[in-house]
């Protein structure tokens, strides 16, 4: 029997995350799928929830998986108070906030994903802020678009998560190219704009089963 290849040995499941999620059929529909990590969106958005109607949807995910609030732009008391009330144990950022912002919510306890676009002038390297992982998403978060792999100016490293405009029909060619660590997914999964589609979440979930980045 031959030993795997110390470069074999780095590979790791493709990280998960399905977001946007609103109802409890959608949150097992991903926790049985296998995903990583869940998302609730608690900013302006038609997927939005008050931290309030998130908390049970969190108290449904089992230890292991991440339950992500999203936000964009809103001030770091807000963020730390919606996200606890949420029951949310990381937090996503998508407002262009400096480093200090990550700093503090560190101290507090949440674990953290930077989220940016390619053309933002922003550090490509996943933890350049402190965060644990990069989302590289399109400019406009949350919108199904797609960005294009030549608007990268850079060469993503680190614990990386391509996003936007993922479905369960390009997500396997999509990561093919790329090689991201993870991948994210929101309007890929829904039947129409805000509308999660648990058949989708399943499909996209078992495409990506056993890819490895
Ligand atoms: O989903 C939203 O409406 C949203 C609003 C504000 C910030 C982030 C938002 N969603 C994030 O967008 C990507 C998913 O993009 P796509 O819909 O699959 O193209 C993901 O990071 C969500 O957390």
């Amino acid at each position: 029997m031959s030993d795997p290849s110390s470069e074999e040995l780095q590979l790791h499941h493709l990280y998960v995350k399905v977001c946007g999620l609103r109802k409890p059929d959608e949150v097992e529909a991903a926790v049985a799928g296998g995903a990583s990590a869940v998302g609730f969106i608690l900013t302006t958005s038609p997927r939005r929830l008050s931290p309030a109607d998130a908390r049970p949807l969190a108290a449904l995910v089992p230890p292991g998986v991440a339950k992500v609030a999203v936000f964009r732009g809103e001030p770091l008391e807000e963020v730390r108070r919606a996200a606890t009330v949420a029951g949310a144990d990381t937090i996503q950022l998508h407002g262009g906030e400096p480093p200090e912002a990550f700093t503090a919510l560190r101290a507090d306890g949440f674990r953290l994903i930077r989220a940016t676009s390619p053309e933002s002038g922003d550090p490509l390297t996943a933890g350049a802020y402190g965060e644990d992982m990069l989302i590289i998403d399109s400019p406009r978060p949350g919108s199904g678009e797609r960005w294009s792999p030549e608007s990268l100016p850079e060469q993503p490293t680190g614990s990386w998560v391509l996003s936007g405009g993922l479905s369960p029909d390009n997500v396997v060619d999509a990561v093919t190219a790329l090689r991201p660590w993870g991948v994210d997914v929101s309007s890929g999964v829904e039947s129409s704009r805000g509308v999660k589609d648990v058949g989708l979440i399943e499909k996209f979930l078992t495409g990506v089963r056993g890819m490895r980045s």
